[in-house]
C-alpha cells in the first residue's frame, strides 16, 4: 500500500514546528500555521494503527513539492533506511553546507562518499586517536584553569568555556594547529566559525533565502561570503605550510633514514588528521588541495559544536541530578590519584558509569537531534511503499522517547546502558551517531573527547544546574542547544 491517505496540516511558528493538537488514532491530526510555511501532512492513521502497533508513527508531508516522511518512535524506519546500501544520499538541506564544506564526507554521495569513506577510516583507528590524547588532556587542563576563577559558587553560563575548548581540540587534531580560541575567542576564525552555521541553519529554515539569486538579493551572502574567506583562507594557508613542512620532513627522513631508526632520528611527530590526507595526496591517491579542504572543513563542521553540545547536556543532567552525580565522582576519585592526573587509555576503559552518563545525555539530548536522506529508489517500510525522491527523517530527538525501548522515557537512568540493559533493546532504537555505512565516522573520538573534558571537570568540581527541566527551552538548530545556553554554579572539591 501506498502511504499518503487521510490529512494533517502542520504548523510552524517561526522556525520551530508547533504541535497544537494531535489526536492519535483518528485521520486528522490538526497543526495550526502561524508561520510562512503551510504544510499539508497526508497519512493513514487506520493502516499506521494496524501496521504499527496502534501507534501514530509515521508521518508523510508535501512541502514545496517535495514528499518528506518522518519515523515518530518506532525504530523501523531507521532500521530500513540506515542501514541500507541504497539509501545513502543526504536530503537537500545538507546542500546549504556546501559552500563551506564542499562535497566533504558528511555532503557527499555516490562514488566520491564510498571512496573517500575508505581512505579516511583508517585516519580514526584506535592507535591515531591515542595519539591525540596529549591534546585532549592539554585542552581540557586548560578549560579547567579558566572555569577556577568561575568556581565561586555564582550562576554563570558554562557553555561558552566547553565550546571553546573543543574547537582547539579539533583545531589542533584536524589541522595540526592551536588557534588558542580559550585564549582569544575574539579572533576572526572563531566568529566565523560561529556566524557561518548559523547562516547555513537559517537558510535551511527560510524557504525565501534558499534560491541564490534571492539569497544575494534579500539574504546574508555577503556575510556569508566574507565568514568562507577567512574559513577557507585559514584551511589552505595551514594546508599549504603543512604541505611544504611535510615534504621537508619527508627528504630529511630520507637522508637519515638510510641508517638510523625512527628512535635516533628523534621522538615522531603527531600527525593530525591532515597529515594524513597529505600522505595519501604524495602518495599519488589523486587529493587535491581542495579535496583536502573539503575533508579539514567537515571535521571542523561535525567535531567541535556536536561534542560540545553533548559534554554541555551531560553537565546539565548530572547537575539536575546529584545523587547520580555523586557515584561519578566515586568513580572518579576510584580510578585517579589526583585531579591533575592525565587521561589515559586505561583510565577511559575504566569510567564506565561516566560513559554512560554521556550515552544517557545523547539519548534525551540528541546534539543531532534529526538525520535526513533523500531515498534514489522506493523503500518498502513495514508494508508502506514510499516513493523514490522522498525525503526520509529520521528524528532521533523523539525517536530515542519511545517508551516501549526507554520506559519512562523523559527520566536520566545512566543504568539503561548497562550491558543487559541494552541487549534487550531494538539495534536501532538509539543512533545518536546514526548507524549503518553512513554511521558517524568520529564516534571513537567523540566519546573519548567527552569522557576527558567531563571528567576533568569533575574531578575538580561539583555542579549545580540552575535551570529546572520544566523551565529549559531547546534550540533544535544544526545542533540541539539549550536556548539559554548552560547555567550552572560550581563548587570546588577540595
Ligand atoms: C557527540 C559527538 C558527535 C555526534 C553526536 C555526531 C553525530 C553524527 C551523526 C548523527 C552523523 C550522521 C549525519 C547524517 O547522516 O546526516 C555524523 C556523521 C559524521 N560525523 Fe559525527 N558526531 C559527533 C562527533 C564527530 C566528530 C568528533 C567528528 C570528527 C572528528 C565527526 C565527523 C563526522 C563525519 C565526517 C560524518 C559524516 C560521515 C559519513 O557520511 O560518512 N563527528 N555524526
Amino acid at each position: 500500500m501506498a502511504i499518503a491517505k487521510g490529512m494533517m496540516v502542520r504548523v510552524w511558528l517561526g522556525l520551530r514546528p508547533m504541535v497544537l493538537a494531535t489526536k492519535a488514532h483518528q485521520a486528522e491530526v490538526i497543526f495550526v500555521d502561524i508561520g510562512f510555511m503551510v504544510m499539508v501532512v497526508l497519512f493513514n492513521s487506520t493502516d499506521i494503527e494496524e501496521g504499527v502497533n496502534q501507534r501514530l508513527d509515521i508521518f508523510a508531508w508535501h512541502n514545496s513539492g517535495e514528499l518528506f516522511v518522518d519515523g515518530h518512535f518506532v525504530p523501523i524506519i531507521p532500521c530500513v533506511i540506515l542501514s541500507s546500501n541504497k539509501h545513502l544520499d543526504k536530503s537537500r538541506d545538507y546542500t546549504f553546507l556546501h559552500p563551506w564544506l564542499g562535497t566533504g564526507l558528511l555532503t557527499s554521495t555516490g562514488s566520491k562518499w564510498h571512496s573517500r569513506r575508505k581512505m579516511l577510516t583508517p585516519a580514526f583507528h584506535f592507535k591515531i586517536l591515542e595519539d591525540f590524547l596529549e591534546i585532549f588532556n592539554s585542552q581540557s587542563t586548560k578549560m579547567v584553569e579558566k572555569l577556577a576563577n568561575r568556581a565561586d559558587s555564582q550562576p554563570f553560563d558554562i557553555f561558552p568555556y566547553i565550546t571553546l575548548c573543543t574547537l582547539d581540540v579539533i583545531c589542533e587534531t584536524a589541522m595540526g594547529v592551536n588557534i588558542k580560541a580559550q585564549d582569544n575567542s575574539d579572533s576572526d576564525y572563531v566568529k566565523a566559525v560561529y556566524r557561518i552555521a548559523a547562516l547555513v541553519q537559517q537558510r535551511q529554515t527560510r524557504p525565501w533565502l534558499q534560491s541564490d539569486l534571492l539569497y544575494r538579493l534579500i539574504g546574508s551572502s555577503k556575510e556569508h561570503d566574507a565568514c568562507l574567506k577567512i574559513l577557507h583562507g585559514v584551511s589552505y594557508g595551514t594546508i599549504r605550510s603543512r604541505r611544504i613542512e611535510y615534504q621537508k620532513e619527508k627528504k630529511k627522513k630520507k637522508k637519515l633514514a638510510k641508517h638510523m631508526d625512527d628512535e635516533v632520528i628523534g621522538k615522531k611527530r603527531r600527525l593530525a588528521f591532515l597529515d594524513l590526507l597529505l600522505e595519501y595526496s604524495e602518495e599519488g591517491r589523486g587529493l587535491s588541495d581542495e579535496d583536502i579542504r573539503e575533508e579539514v572543513d567537515t571535521f571542523m563542521f561535525e567535531g567541535h559544536d556536536t561534542t560540545s553540545a553533548a559534554i554541555n547536556w551531560s553537565l546539565y543532567l548530572l547537575g539536575c541530578h546529584p545523587e547520580i552525580q555523586a557515584r561519578v565522582h566515586e568513580e572518579l576519585d576510584m580510578i585517579f590519584s589526583s585531579p591533575d592526573q592525565p587521561v589515559t587509555m586505561a583510565e577511559l576503559r575504566e569510567m564506565k558509569l561516566t560513559e554512560n552518563c554521556i550515552k544517557e545525555a545523547l539519548r534525551l539530548f540528541p546534539s543531532v537531534p534529526f538525520l535526513a536522506r533523500e531515498l534514489q529508489e522506493e523503500a518498502v517500510i513495514d508494508n508502506y511503499r514510499i516513493p523514490e525522491g522522498t525525503t526520509v527523517m529520521v528524528v532521533t530527538y523523539r525517536l530515542h522517547r519511545d517508551p516501549d525501548q526507554f520506559p519512562d522515557p523523559e527520566r536520566f537512568d545512566p543504568d539503561r546502558f548497562l550491558p543487559e540493559n541494552v541487549s534487550k533493546r531494538h539495534p536501532y532504537a538509539y543512533v545518536p551517531f546514526s548507524a549503518g555505512p553512513r554511521n558517524c565516522i568520529g564516534q571513537k573520538f567523540a566519546l573519548m573527547e567527552e569522557k576527558i573534558l567531563l571528567s576533568s571537570i569533575l574531578r575538580k568540581y561539583r555542579a549545580e544546574s540552575c535551570t529546572r527541566r520544566e523551565d529549559l527551552r531547546l534550540l533544535g538548530e544544526l545542533i540541539l542547544r539549550p536556548e539559554n545556553g548552560n547555567t550552572v554554579k560550581l563548587f570546588p572539591r577540595v
